[in-house]
Order: C-alpha cells, then structure tokens, then sequence
C-alpha cells in the first residue's frame, strides 16, 4: 500500500445530496455554468488533490423535475478544466454501452495528449432504460450482455492508445477507471482497471472487496498495486459535531420526496410508490442482487442497508439522501478525517471519490480544513510530486491487454429476442462495429487487426 492516500472531488451538480441545490446561499442553477467546475478544480489543485472526477449518463434525467441536473458532457467539461489547470487529474465517465470505441479512443487519446498527461476514463456501462431509449432502444441492454461489450470496447480502446504513435502524451496512455462492483464489474476490473469506483457502507466488506480485486489482478499477471480502489464518500462537515448534524438534518429536510423515490425505485428495478411509508419494503420484492438488472452494486449496497437496519420505507429514503447508497460521514474535519485514516490504514480504501453533500461549500470545507488535517497527519501530499495522472497515482504504465483476452472472460451475449413485430426492428442504425479500425482517427495508427468484433448492445430495436 502506497504510504499516501488518494483522494479525487467528484462534481456531481450542486452537490452529491438531492437538496442540496436548495439549501439557503447554495446557488442551485450552479452545475449549468462551467465556472462551476474550474472553479472547483482549480480549488481542488489548490489542495494538490489527485483529479477531478465527472460522473455521466448520456440522458436528460427524468428526475431533472425535483433536482437540478447538468447535462454537461464529461469531456467538454474536463477540456476547459485542462486549459485552466497544472497539474490536476482530470477523469470523466464515458459509457461503453452508447459511445462508438474508435471515436472515444481518439477523442480521449487527444484530451490526454492535449492536457499533458492527466485524463482519466471511468468506464460505465450505464444501466436503466431511459439512456437506452435515448439511443433508440426500446430497454436497457441485459446486464452481461452490458459487459460484454464493456469488455471488448475496454480492451479495444486501449489497444487503439497503445498503438498511437504520434501524439502520445508524458503518461503514455489515461488511466482506465472502472465503476460497476458486480461479478462482472469485478471481473472487468481486475483485468484491465487501474482505478475501481466503488460504493461501500461496511469496513469489512470494503477491505474484502478491495482485496478480492488485487487477487484478480494477480491472477491476470498484473502487480496488486496497480489497481487503486476509491469508494465514494459523502461528506457534511461542521465546525462542531451538533453544527455537522443540524446541516445533515436540514438537507434531509430539504430533500424532495419524490425524487427520493424515484431515485430509489430506479435503483431498485420497482416502484417504491404505493408502499407504506411507514413499514419496511416488503422482503419478497427483494431479489438477490446478483439478478438485479440495473447497477447491481448500489442495489446491493441499499439491500445491505436494509438487511442491517430493517428500516421503513420513509427512514431508508433519508439514509439515502446523500448519495444513493455511498457511504455518508458527517462531522468535524477531525472527525472525517479519523474516519478516513481508518478505512486507509485497515486496507479498506486507497483513497476516496470525495462528494461533499453541497458545492461549492462542501468542498471548500474539505479543502480548507479536512486536507490539512490530513496532511498534518502524513496521509497526503503537501505537494504534487510528478506533473501526470499516473505520477498522482503511483501508477506505471501497464501493458495493453492482448487482443481478445479480455473478451475471453465475458461469455458472448445472449441473442436477444427478435422484437416484436410492431417495433420497427433496425430503425436506429446500429452503431459501428469495432472489428473495422476506422478512418476517422488518422492521427493514431489503426488499432491491431485482431482488434475485437463488439457487438452492439443487444436489444430490440439494434437487431
Ligand atoms: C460507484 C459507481 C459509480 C457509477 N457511476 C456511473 C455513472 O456515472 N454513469 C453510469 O452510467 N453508470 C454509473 N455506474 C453504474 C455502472 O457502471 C453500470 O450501470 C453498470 O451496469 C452497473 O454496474 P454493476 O452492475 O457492476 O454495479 C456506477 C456504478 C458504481 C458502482
């Protein structure tokens, strides 16, 4: 283990809590303005934190009704960030199940050249049928079949940076990030991930997970200490305990009903309307997450906390309140720094994706007062030591994975049912394969000519 932590701001609109955007002297149209994000992350240089991280899903959200929502894609926003920043990383979530892989692999493959060496991809492959529908998909593709296009879209995007040779940036390649905690997200992970976005609420299953990861990785011939695992962590920071649980209590408040419950019944695969309030979720509709359909990590994670508190319905959507199922510390920045030290030093976390539950106040608090906290300790940097991603991180520069080898470990996707007769089957032009390396990137040699065949997400409309 690194004798450092590592620790990345995650911009999630006004701030990672559903109120947030209404708390008093929060600006709650903040997260449509790109002042919002380079102002945080010349904050977050300023802290000499390790990246900037944007999360995305490629959709209006429909919940956009109760929360403000930015739509600002990922690599946009991180192009302006480079132009105005130094030093600091600069990761954006990119989905492998609607994004074209010649295409993102050059667009990438520039943003790194381009911002010297600091871009990061945190690869997704994004659940839920409203995305899907955005593609003209009439359902979100099968779970496996989500990752076996991950798979291959993964292995062949790094193939494609590996074989640039011209424009290649100090750190060789972005840093491939993975969020998706199920067998298959960990089997991706441990192959080819070199940062794990994780969501965890128990110590122990962190350490479990994070150490089950690391074997993965050696199993595939990789060093354990390439793979860097970041829980999120959602943090209400107080000058006292009582001032840090009042704000939590206020956010809770603040938080609109119904978009907790959309948000819940999204993650749950049902609608949580109808059922009582004031009574548990009935035990029956809880399906073991390993046939959960959507992210089966934070479906995992809400059933844990409901296999741990048994909590009403109306009590489970305030726990969640903060960020969906990502663990919430609320406190002094003693505090959340005790709590942070711990989950480093117990091997349950290498650091975290930092959500403050408001922004930019949240991370203001963070920054001024929990970092130097935990530098004084000797668990973070007081100074950038290399100029890339890969140096923030202690990562080196990996081999790209052979061709098909990643591929290899994701059974091919079951054929989908053709569509029914009424859908106008092969209305939405499938997107390109990536078996033909594409013209469109002459500034990077074409990718192996092994390169995969990635079948495009299964699902009605693409047959
Ligand atoms: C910590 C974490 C963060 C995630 N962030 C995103 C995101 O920003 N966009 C997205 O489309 N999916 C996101 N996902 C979901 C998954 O990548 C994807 O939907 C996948 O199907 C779920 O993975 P899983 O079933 O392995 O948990 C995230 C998942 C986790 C665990």
């Amino acid at each position: 283990m690194s004798d450092h932590l590592h620790l990345n701001v995650n911009i999630l609109n006004a701030g990672v809590f559903g109120g947030s955007w209404r708390l008093p002297g929060t600006d709650a149209l903040a997260s449509y303005g790109i002042e919002h994000y380079t102002s945080i992350a010349k904050k977050a240089e300023a802290a000499k934190l390790d990246a900037v991280f944007l999360a995305d899903g490629p959709l209006l959200d429909p919940s956009i009704r109760h929360r403000t929502g930015n739509s600002l894609e990922p690599s946009t926003v991180l192009a302006r960030i480079a132009a105005q920043t130094e030093r600091i990383g600069l990761i954006g979530t990119l989905s492998s199940s609607y994004n074209d892989p010649d295409e993102l692999a050059r667009r990438l493959g520039d943003l790194d050249f381009a911002s010297g060496g600091r871009f990061g991809w945190n690869v997704v492959t994004t659940a839920g049928p409203v995305a899907a529908r955005n593609f003209g998909r009439s359902g979100e593709p099968e779970h496996a079949a989500r990752y076996a296009r991950a798979a291959e879209f993964t292995e062949h995007v790094v193939a494609s940076w590996a074989a640039r040779t011209r424009l290649v940036s100090p750190q060789g390649r972005p840093v491939v990030v993975q969020a998706g905690g199920s067998s298959d997200g960990r089997k991706l992970a441990s192959r080819v991930a070199e940062v794990v976005f994780s969501a965890d609420q128990d110590l122990d299953h962190a350490r479990a997970f994070r150490a089950g990861l690391r074997t993965g990785a050696a199993g595939f011939g990789r060093r354990p200490e390439d793979l860097v695992v970041l829980p999120g962590l959602s943090t209400v920071i107080g000058s006292t305990e009582a001032e840090a649980k009042a704000r939590r209590e206020l956010l809770d408040d603040l938080l609109p009903d119904s978009y907790a419950r959309s948000r819940l019944s999204a993650q749950l695969g049902f609608s949580v309307d109808g059922l009582a309030d004031d009574e548990p979720i009935p035990a029956e509709l809880l399906v073991d997450p390993d046939e959960a359909g959507g992210s089966q990590s934070f479906y995992r994670v809400v059933k844990a906390i409901v296999d741990r508190d048994d909590p009403t319905l109306r009590q489970l959507l305030r726990t969640l309140s903060g960020g969906a199922g990502h663990r919430i510390v609320v406190g002094t920045p003693e505090q959340i720094a005790d709590d942070v030290e711990l989950w480093f030093r117990s091997g349950a976390a290498d650091g975290f994706n930092v959500m403050p539950d408001v922004l930019p106040s949240g991370f203001d608090d963070f920054a001024d007062h929990v970092v130097p906290e935990l530098q004084r300790r000797g668990l973070f940097r007081r100074e950038y030591e290399g100029a890339t991603l890969r140096a923030h991180l202690g990562l080196g520069l990996p081999a790209a994975p052979e061709a098909g080898s990643v591929r290899a470990l994701f059974a091919p996707a079951p054929a989908e049912p053709a569509p029914p007769a009424s859908e106008p089957s092969g209305s939405v032009p499938e997107p390109p394969t990536v078996s033909e390396p594409s013209a469109r990137t002459p500034s990077e040699a074409a990718p192996p000519a092994s390169a995969p065949h990635v079948p495009a997400p299964t699902s009605e409309v693409a047959s």
